[in-house]
């Protein structure tokens, strides 16, 4: 069983640090970041990144990012995630040697066509815009941010790309990014656990006829299925 999982939503949200506790405690689980991809990797030239109408580099544009080669990472570990975690370091635990998880992390995972369909389960995460700003004034990126960034660029490009992700009908299961870090974790990693459950009786024998109907809606997580809808949530300006 494979399980794609993205830990997306907004800058300083609290994806990296959700993902690095689940990471720890799920078995056969690997991951990718996004913001490996960026097409200018630390220390080289960043021409490739370029300055938009806003007079900022487009650092949150999709643009920016090597989609293509991310794609062909999920690829490799779906083809092979045995091999693909034992390249990554991931030690393959035998009795759980079945299930096989990926998590996937980062701001832009949902806008990316190729890749939407491919998630299981695809969390997002939110914090208003004031906490935003601040937890983001704190923050060391290896490229500094230029005075003015997160009102002149950040933040509208947060705010475009999720309403483009909400007018497309990509369903996000969205996570509250001002609750603790212990709360997060613990919600998200019951979630994926009892996806995991779903999965592994949905490929039991089919039950005897006299059974009643498994509930629907509760189908999701296994194969690349879509994710339940996600609950309304209050926009965050
Ligand atoms: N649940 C949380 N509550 C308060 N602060 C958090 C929480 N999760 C993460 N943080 C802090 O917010 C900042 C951004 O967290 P990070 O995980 O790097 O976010 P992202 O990867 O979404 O940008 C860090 O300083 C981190 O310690
Ligand atoms: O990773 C980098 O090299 C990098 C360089 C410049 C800027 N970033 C910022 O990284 C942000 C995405 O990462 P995160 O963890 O804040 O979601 C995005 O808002 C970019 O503006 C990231
Ligand atoms: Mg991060």
């Amino acid at each position: 069983m494979k399980l794609i999982v993205g830990i997306g939503g907004v800058t300083n949200g609290g994806k990296t640090t959700l993902t690095d506790s689940l990471l720890r405690a799920l078995a056969n689980c690997c991951v990718i970041h996004q913001d490996d991809f960026y097409k200018a990797p630390l220390f080289q030239p960043q021409d490739q990144i370029a300055v938009g109408e806003d007079g900022f580099k487009q650092w949150d544009v999709l643009e920016s990012l090597d989609m293509a080669a991310m794609l062909d990472t999920v690829q490799a570990w779906l083809s092979s995630p045995q091999k693909f975690a034992r390249a990554h370091g991931v030690g393959v635990q035998p009795e759980a040697s079945d299930t096989h998880i990926l998590l996937l992390e980062g701001f832009l995972l949902y806008s990316y066509k190729p890749l939407v369909d491919l998630y299981s389960r695809r969390y997002f995460l939110t914090i208003p815009y004031e906490e935003c700003k601040w937890r983001r004034s704190t923050r060391n990126y290896t490229v500094p941010d230029p005075p003015g960034l997160f009102d002149g660029h950040v933040w509208p490009m947060y705010r475009k790309y999720r309403q483009e992700m909400e007018a497309n009908g990509v369903e996000v299961v969205y996570l509250d990014g001002m609750k603790s870090r212990e709360e997060l974790f613990r919600e998200v990693l019951e979630d994926i656990q009892n996806s995991l459950l779903n999965c592994s009786q949905e490929e039991l024998p089919a039950p005897a006829p006299a059974c009643p109907a498994r509930p629907q809606g509760r189908g999701h997580g296994c194969g690349h299925r879509t994710a339940r809808p996600a609950a309304s949530q209050p926009d965050t300006v």
